[in-house]
């Protein structure tokens, strides 16, 4: 049995009947059992005790879409548009990675995710169980599918369908319950129709939920309406996709129509701001996409188009920008900002019941931020301060199903040093080869 008890900290919850607790909170083994302004009663036995002084607790944050193992092409190819980048630059470097690129680049990733505050992500690529094995040494939380494209033959698309699948099966509900999987053709570009339909059958087939890139550029949305003669949302319903759970990274481009059918069929985003803004694909409509009441996540997408995997950017981002482009300051407030990155992150990957607040009965999975510094004095809104002054290098210890996993901003179970070192003669070998 492990016991935390967490006294004299400021608690932002994103719990709506108690947003913000000044006082404390106890955990055991991987749940919060309290959190409140008195102290708990029975005062908890053998408990770690820890002085919450100086730092601000709050959920840690969850980033629902990144390729992780990319990190090792940060900075390769910047200022480009996206299917330049993509096609010219991304895939044949990818196209160059062993397991072993792959295992530094995903353990980079880790690192960097875990030092800035994320506690659960959703990565979608090849090679898998190389970053589930990742994630289970880490201590990370991680949604993982194995992103297929479908621009190859039809025996390279069953085989890696089959891999796909495999791979669910094989790591859902593994690392202690941290991992689950779902199915994803890669976008619809990418992936012939048929092909998404025999993905979206295997999805029903093992009951897994359902991730893509959709309406990320006009130009996508347009190859769409000149291939399929629909765009991309009506594409994938007559498809079936939105019959599963379906998480959609982007979705920039969409018209009114498109943002209710969403609506209707509980279909959730991942707003990329960073990513969208660096590739100039545009800014996604997300007030409109809030107003219809889908589910608006953040994700980082990866450190080759971001470039970095700070969740605290995004969530900046997520409350600046919409307001620049509407002329309206009231846009994305920076309570609904930090619940993208957090309550709504969790609703985005179907874990809302356990994660996102800081609540009795939840897991354990949250952050302490070091608030004992100029950028967030005066200490009066802690939420805008969060919102409009934090970021991940602000945060000092993470926690994940209750365990430790960053202390004073080292990571506990990760070898930072060799990490580092390996990712570096990694993308080194990737240039020579
Ligand atoms: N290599 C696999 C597919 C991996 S899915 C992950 C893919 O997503 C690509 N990717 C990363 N970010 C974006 C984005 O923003 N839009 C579209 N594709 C992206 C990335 O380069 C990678 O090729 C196959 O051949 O089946
Ligand atoms: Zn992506």
């Amino acid at each position: 049995m492990n016991r935390l008890w967490i006294e004299n900290g400021i608690f932002v919850t994103m719990d709506e009947q108690q947003p913000v607790v000044k006082g404390h909170m106890v955990v055991e083994n991987d749940r919060i059992i309290y959190i409140g302004e008195a102290a708990p009663q029975p005062e908890p036995e053998q408990a770690e005790r820890l002085n919450g002084q100086g730092l601000l607790f709050m959920p840690g944050l969850i980033n629902t879409h990144a390729h992780s193992a990319m990190s090792l092409l940060r900075g390769y190819s910047d200022d480009e548009a996206l299917q330049v980048w993509l096609e010219q630059k991304m895939w044949p470097m990818e196209g160059r990675y062993t397991d072993e690129d792959a295992h530094w680049g995903n353990s980079l990733a880790a690192l960097e995710m875990l030092k800035s505050g994320t506690t659960t992500f959703v990565d979608m690529y090849d090679r898998m169980p190389i970053l589930a094995k990742v994630v289970e040494q880490s201590g990370l939380r991680g949604v993982l599918t194995r992103g297929v494209i479908g621009l190859c033959s039809p025996e390279e698309q069953t085989a890696k369908l089959e891999e796909a699948k495999q791979f669910a099966k094989e790591w859902n509900n593994q690392a202690d319950g941290r991992i689950r999987t779902m199915l994803s053709p890669h976008a619809p570009y990418t992936c012939p129709p048929d092909y998404i339909e025999r993905i979206v059958a295997a999805a029903h087939e093992l009951d897994l939920p359902l991730h893509i890139h959709m309406s990320e550029s006009a130009a996508e949305v347009q190859q769409n309406v000149n291939d399929y003669g629909t765009r991309p949302v009506e594409h994938l319903d007559k498809l079936g996709f939105f019959s599963r759970p379906s998480l959609v990274a982007h979705a920039v481009h969409l018209n009114d129509e498109e943002i209710a059918l969403m609506a209707a069929r509980g279909v959730a985003v991942s707003h990329n701001p960073a990513s969208n803004l660096k590739l100039a694909s545009g800014v996604a409509r997300v007030p409109a996409l809030l107003a219809a009441g889908v589910t608006v996540s953040l994700g980082t997408d990866s450190a080759a188009s971001n470039n970095n995997l700070d969740v605290f950017d995004e969530i900046r981002l997520a409350a600046l920008i919409h307001k620049g482009v509407s002329g309206d300051p009231t846009a994305v407030p920076a309570i609904e900002a930090l619940r993208m990155g957090t309550v709504y992150g969790a609703r985005a990957i179907w874990q809302e019941d356990q994660l996102g607040v800081l609540k009795s009965g939840m897991k354990a999975d949250f952050i302490a931020i070091d608030i004992d510094q100029p950028h967030f004095y005066p200490q009066t809104d802690m939420i805008s301060h969060l919102v409009y002054s934090g970021s991940g290098r602000d945060v000092k210890h993470v926690w994940i199903d209750g365990r430790q996993v960053v202390k004073s901003g080292t990571c506990l179970l990760l070898d930072e040093e060799k990490i580092k070192a390996e990712s570096q003669r990694s993308f080194e070998r990737l240039l020579g080869r």
